[in-house]
């Protein structure tokens, strides 16, 4: 798996510094607010695990699952919900958590159909942030780290279902997506 890694953007360390920074931050400005974590499966699983346990004050979470990018490494452009949240988002204080804001697809339909179910606020944290690539009009408002114009994987993220189980985030050799 590791050979399959051209370089290590971000090591274990580096990212719990990330992750404790954006915990902190959240903990602060949710302090008196009604906390709902969304999770946007599968790649933000890790990220979400590690993040409820940085932020410090009461919160719920749920689980959505979304899929647009099956087994490539361009979006397919057509977002398909493959599992709904659970709870119901009256009076809710929204934090969509994603592992990375690409193109922007993904999340600019997430917030739609939220938005349409009148939660009382709604914001997005990514921890990954690909502005090069985005084709919707969309900035998150917790934001982990900018990225390079590149395919990562680890850390949650994958190719074709593998490499989310990486401790690290690097870029993927292209060879290993061109064969
Ligand atoms: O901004 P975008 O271009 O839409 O890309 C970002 C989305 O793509 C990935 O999901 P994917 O469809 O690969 O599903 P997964 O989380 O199950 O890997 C990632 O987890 C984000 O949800
Ligand atoms: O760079 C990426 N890596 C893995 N999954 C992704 N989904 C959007 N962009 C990426
Ligand atoms: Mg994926």
């Amino acid at each position: 798996m590791r050979n399959d890694i051209q370089s290590v953007l971000f090591s274990e360390e580096k990212l719990a510094e990330i992750v404790q920074s954006i915990g902190k931050r959240i903990s602060e400005d949710y302090k008196d607010k009604n906390l709902l974590m969304v999770s946007v499966l599968k790649g933000s699983v890790v990220f979400m695990a590690d993040l409820m346990r940085a932020i410090t004050i009461p919160c719920s979470i749920d689980f959505m699952s979304v899929s647009s990018y099956g087994s490539g490494t361009k979006t397919s452009g057509v977002v398909k919900i493959v599992k709904d949240l659970d709870i119901n988002l009256e009076g809710y204080d929204l934090l969509v958590v994603e592992d990375i804001l690409d193109s922007g697809l993904t999340l600019s339909y997430i917030l739609e159909l939220l938005q349409s179910r009148s939660p009382k606020s709604i914001k997005v944290c990514t921890l990954f942030d690909k502005p090069d690539r985005r084709t919707v009009n969309l900035k998150a408002d917790y934001a982990g780290t900018v990225v390079p114009d590149e395919f990562i994987v680890g850390y949650g993220l994958d190719y074709a279902e593998k490499y989310r189980n990486l401790p690290f985030v690097g870029i993927l050799k292209p060879e290993v997506y061109q064969k």
